[in-house]
Parts: C-alpha cells; sequence; structure tokens
C-alpha cells in the first residue's frame, strides 16, 4: 500500500527550493539503485519554479544527466516556439543548461509538429512513446488547480472518465490555451512516487477536499497515486484548509 505523506513550507520560494533540493536527492538515489531515473515534468507556475531552482542548486550535478529521462504530464498543444509550451519554458528554466541526453527527452508534439494540428494523431504517438520506453516513472511532479484538475485532466471531463488510453487530447480545456495533451490517470498511477506540488490560497480547497477522500471525477487530484509514494508539497497558503500535517520549524 502506498503512503501518502504532506510537507507545508513557509512560502511559494521555499516550497520550490526544497522540492528541488529533493529531487536532486531523490534522482541521486534512484541513479544508484538502478543506472537511471525517470523523471516526468509539469507545466505551470510552480512546476517551473522548481526546474529554475534545480539549475541554479550547487548541488545540481550530483544528477547524470546523460541517464536522465524527461517526459510530460501534459502540454499546451501549440506551435513549438510558443510562451505556452510547457517544454520551451522547462527547457529555458533547466533543460538547455544542463548535458542531458537530447534522446532521452520524450516532449510532446506541438501542434506545429509532424502531425500538424491533429492533436488526436498527437496524443496517440506519445502514448506509442511511453509503450515504446516502457515508461514506468521513478517520480512525476503534477500541479494542480483550483478546482482540482491535474495535468490537463479537469473535473467531470472526458480525460478523467479515460480507463483505457495512457495519453489523451484535451479540447475547450478551462485553463488556456484550450487544446492540450495529457496523460489519463492510469498512466499517471503507473508512476513510483508522485509529488503534488501546489503554493497559495487557491489551491486550499482543492488540496483539503484531495485528502479528505474525495473522488477523482470531481477531484481529478485525488485520483494521483503513486504506486510507493504519493507527497504533498504545500505551502502555508495551499495547506490553509488542512487539519494535521507536518509543518517543519519556521525560523
Ligand atoms: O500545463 C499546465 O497548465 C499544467 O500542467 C497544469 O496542470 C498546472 O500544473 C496547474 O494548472 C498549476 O499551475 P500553477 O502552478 O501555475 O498554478
Amino acid at each position: 500500500m502506498s503512503k501518502t505523506e504532506v510537507v507545508v513550507y513557509e512560502n511559494p520560494d521555499l516550497l520550490a527550493a526544497a522540492a528541488a533540493a529533493r529531487l536532486v536527492t531523490r534522482i541521486v538515489d534512484v541513479q544508484a539503485a538502478k543506472g537511471s531515473a525517470s523523471v516526468v515534468l509539469t507545466g505551470g507556475g510552480t512546476g517551473i519554479a522548481i526546474l529554475r531552482e534545480l539549475r541554479d542548486s550547487s548541488a545540481r550535478d550530483a544528477i547524470d544527466w546523460s541517464r536522465l529521462d524527461l517526459y510530460w504530464g501534459d502540454e499546451r498543444f501549440v506551435p513549438a516556439d510558443s510562451d505556452d509550451r510547457n517544454e520551451k519554458q522547462a527547457r529555458e528554466a533547466l533543460l538547455d543548461h544542463v548535458p542531458l541526453d537530447p534522446k532521452r527527452v520524450h516532449a510532446m508534439a506541438p501542434s506545429d509538429g509532424e502531425f500538424g494540428d491533429d492533436v488526436d494523431n498527437a496524443a496517440a504517438a506519445y502514448a506509442d512513446v511511453l509503450a515504446a520506453n516502457d515508461a514506468a516513472f521513478d517520480i512525476m511532479l503534477l500541479g494542480l488547480g483550483g478546482e482540482g484538475h491535474t495535468a490537463s485532466i479537469f473535473p467531470d471531463s472526458p480525460a478523467v472518465h479515460e480507463k483505457e488510453r495512457s495519453v489523451v487530447a484535451v479540447r475547450d480545456c478551462p485553463k488556456p490555451p484550450p487544446t492540450r495533451i495529457s496523460l489519463t490517470l492510469p498512466a499517471i498511477r503507473r508512476a513510483q512516487d508522485i509529488w503534488l506540488v501546489t503554493g497559495g490560497d487557491a489551491k486550499a480547497d482543492a488540496v483539503a477536499q484531495a485528502l479528505a477522500g474525495a473522488g477523482e471525477v470531481e477531484i481529478p487530484v485525488a485520483g494521483a497515486r503513486g504506486s510507493r509514494r504519493t507527497l504533498w508539497l504545500l505551502d502555508r497558503g495551499s495547506a490553509s484548509k488542512l487539519t494535521k500535517v507536518y509543518q517543519p520549524p519556521t525560523g
């Protein structure tokens, strides 16, 4: 039975810095144990802030970047050079600053790539990438929205009801841009460790509902459970509706 843990940091900046430090340690441990590691990145402000902190960390090169497989939990289906692209933001924040093996960076297709504007085909192709790499994710970073979405899986949406496919196209997404590609909850639950990373008061209700056992159709992030561990990394704002959590000493 996997375990769920909650750690609360004083503020969003400390949350991002501490999550980056945790990422170094966990990746190094996984690489020591099995020679490589696979990490699923997330879009959103917290997810990208963590990558920037990792770029600036003095410990970052303890990671063997050549033996790191990177995937995305979701992507905005926009042109490759759009600032809305999670991949572009991740490259600017970290990926272009470290010696990754380009063959091990698995980005979801842009809307001006090999599949053109066929988002269904692009999503199916990413499912093939996961299958071809037998992607069993060691660490998956996930953000969440105030209404409980995670990746691009929104409450009571076609994506949240998907039980078979690992990757789907998302249309009319409530969070712009409207067209996206997203892992589904069955694919998300193939991760060993899932880290839910979010700060701010606006997320407090969704965090509290998910941790209180809400259903995944209403609160999709409630369905994001790692097979080994589910770790909620919060700040005081996003944890403000919780009753019992570990709170690191302040000051
Ligand atoms: O592509 C995306 O938009 C994300 O994957 C999305 O799931 C994001 O992580 C949350 O909406 C949180 O975003 P913030 O951290 O910016 O609130």
